[in-house]
């Protein structure tokens, strides 16, 4: 496999996010939940085999070393001006249009290196994303060099990027396509197995969930 994708992650402010997910864990440890889920889809995305580099877009200090302790690179969140300009600033202009580039979300925390590295290798030939296991929303949105992202993210995003032009992606990949937005979502992800972050951070609430390793 061809090592020659910038996989790049937005990360908003900690304390503001994963707001849909409040109430999933006692309000102290919220934050702390936000982070190990990024940590783990950051784990796992370093530790694919078809990605050269890992670019974090964030103004969040915490997020950021953590991040940076894995390997990645950080980069400030610009232009400040929400979640689609982030992947725009950090795949079009950071990792710039010459690279295979990758945005996905930083709430992934079941993702899986292998279900990357196929979702990679799928996506090669043009545009295309993987549709959240819902099927409305977006984990993943890809472009080959010389393409602009163009990212749609936000409610409906699926049918945006397809009214787009971007492929769906048909694979089996059920922790690249697990994002976690409710409570509900978590439900699902104690039954999936999560990274050693989430893992560990759940046990310590008394859930019962598989830790699976990202390597
Ligand atoms: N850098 C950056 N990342 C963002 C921004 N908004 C969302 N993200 C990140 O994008 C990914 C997907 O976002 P959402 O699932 O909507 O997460 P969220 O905004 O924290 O969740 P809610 O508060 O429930 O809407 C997560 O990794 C977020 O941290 C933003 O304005 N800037
Ligand atoms: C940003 C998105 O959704 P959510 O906030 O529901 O993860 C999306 O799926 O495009």
């Amino acid at each position: 496999m061809v090592r020659d994708w910038t996989a790049v992650m937005p990360v908003k402010r900690l304390t503001a996010a994963k707001s849909r997910l409040r109430g999933a864990v006692p309000p102290a440890r919220h934050a702390d939940l936000a982070l190990a889920m990024v940590r783990d889809t950051a784990s796992a995305v370093l530790a694919a085999s078809a990605v050269a580099e890992l670019l974090v877009v964030t103004d969040d200090p915490v997020a950021a070393a953590a991040v940076a302790a894995l390997g990645a690179r950080v980069v400030p969140d610009r232009p400040g001006a929400g979640l689609n300009e982030a992947m725009r600033f950090g795949a079009d202009e950071v990792a710039g249009p010459g690279r295979h580039r990758a945005v996905l979300a930083g709430d992934l925390p079941a993702l899986r290196p292998d279900q990357l590295d196929a979702a990679l290798t799928a996506a090669r030939a043009g545009r295309a994303f993987v549709a959240d296991a819902e099927g409305s929303g977006t984990v993943l949105l890809a472009v080959p060099p010389g393409e602009p992202l163009d990212p749609r993210f936000g409610p409906g995003s699926a049918a945006a990027h397809a009214a787009s032009g971007a492929r769906p992606l048909a694979g089996d990949w059920p922790g690249l396509r697990q994002d976690v937005d409710t409570p509900a979502d978590l439900a699902t992800v104690l039954g999936l197995g999560a990274g050693r972050h989430t893992c560990e951070l759940l046990r310590d609430l008394g859930l019962e969930v598989a830790c699976v390793s990202a390597a």
